[in-house]
């Protein structure tokens, strides 16, 4: 890998390449919507909420909510209460009947391998390859292989390189001084934030198949004396303690709502009084309907992994039961963001 200096921001605008990469199934989702279940012309004569939906097309809830943000975050719907209705564009475009109907036109896709994975997780609510073992892991599963931790890692490290400082320029951490940094990956994050806030070390704590990969990357960044790294299983061990910063960085996105609640509940156990948590991730605006970047980035989360581009509104309610007061949130690059919650 590069080497690189983590206090830099790199000059020209990042959106066109990431969105390409972070965007890449939305297309898939409404595709399987329009060809596979004349979706739009349902919800034209049917307007409904996502308890409606799921129980008319027996689809998961999970999945349904980001196949919904999406369609709001595109015009083609637009969300009234808890109830959605065809929007202008959907009637004109997305509808069967209409003159305009582009139906036809996405049909010679629907035979797009994501496309019918989105029938599979719209239906179980799993991610596509779960249980599927013959063919190919799930994500999760995957990562304890470490050949394919070393390529995943290597995949979050590169779009980390700025989005790290990003993160680490926009947050005042100057009354903190040690760092978990959960689910951290190569290291990046917390390079990151050592490199830019001189009073601070951290731990980076990830599975095993990454924590030699990680040691190897934040020696390469040249931070061994300021960040160490620690295996643990996150979801099945406590947390360590002697914390008074936690991150988690791209991690919640990944886990269902069960989970996510687990791990904030387990941050508050072990976090100091007084610390804070930080959430840094691409998330959905408070009335889940967009940024459109992030209802894309979502859409390919809910085909691969357990979760979903949570809400604001939705991570606040999760922090404040878990018992965090106190939040912030605000942009960084490249359509993320970064919460903070503070453990009183
Ligand atoms: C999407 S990556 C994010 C990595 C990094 N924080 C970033 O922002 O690029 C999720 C990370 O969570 C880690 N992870 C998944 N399950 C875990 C577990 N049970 N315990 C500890 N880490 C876990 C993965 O190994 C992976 O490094």
């Amino acid at each position: 890998m590069n080497p690189v200096d983590l206090t830099r921001i790199p000059t020209a605008d990042p959106l066109r390449a990431y969105r390409y990469r972070d965007g890449l199934y939305a297309a898939d989702l409404v595709t399987a919507a329009l060809v596979h279940l004349d979706f739009f012309t349902w919800l034209a004569a049917n307007p409904s909420s996502v308890t409606g939906i799921c129980t008319h097309f027996d689809f998961a809830e999970r999945p349904v909510d980001v196949m919904m943000t999406l369609f709001v975050a595109n015009g083609f719907v637009r969300r009234n209460g808890d109830v959605f209705h065809i929007a202008d564009s959907g009637l004109e475009y997305l509808v069967a009947d209409s003159p305009w109907s582009l139906a036809p036109y996405y049909r010679s896709l629907k035979d797009r391998p994501v496309t019918m994975d989105y029938l599979k997780v719209l239906k179980t609510g799993k991610p596509a390859n779960w249980g599927a073992y013959d063919e190919g892991f799930d994500w999760h599963r995957s990562m304890e292989d470490e050949s394919f931790a070393r390529q995943f890692t290597a995949a979050m490290d590169c779009r980390g390189v700025l989005l790290g400082p990003a993160m680490a320029k926009a947050l005042d951490l100057s009354r903190f001084s040690r760092l978990l940094d959960i689910g951290g990956g190569s290291g990046i994050y917390a390079c990151s934030l050592v490199a830019n806030h001189p009073g601070l070390s951290a731990t980076v704590f990830d599975q095993a198949s990454v924590e030699k990969i990680a040691r190897t990357r934040v020696e390469e960044l040249g931070f061994p004396d300021r960040v160490d790294v620690r295996a643990g299983d996150m979801l099945t061990q406590p947390l360590p303690e002697g914390y008074d910063l936690h991150l988690y960085s791209n991690v919640l996105h990944d886990w269902d709502v069960p989970e996510v609640r687990q791990l904030l509940a387990a941050s508050f156990a072990a976090l100091k009084p007084g610390g804070m948590l930080i959430i840094h991730d691409a998330i959905i605006g408070p009335e889940k309907d967009g940024p459109l970047p992030v209802a894309e980035y979502s859409a390919m989360l809910m085909h691969s992994t357990q979760g979903k581009c949570y809400s604001v509104n939705e991570y606040e309610a999760l922090l404040s039961e878990a018992g965090f007061r106190g939040f912030t949130f605000q942009t960084t690059a490249a359509d993320r963001g970064v919460m903070t919650a503070g453990k009183p």
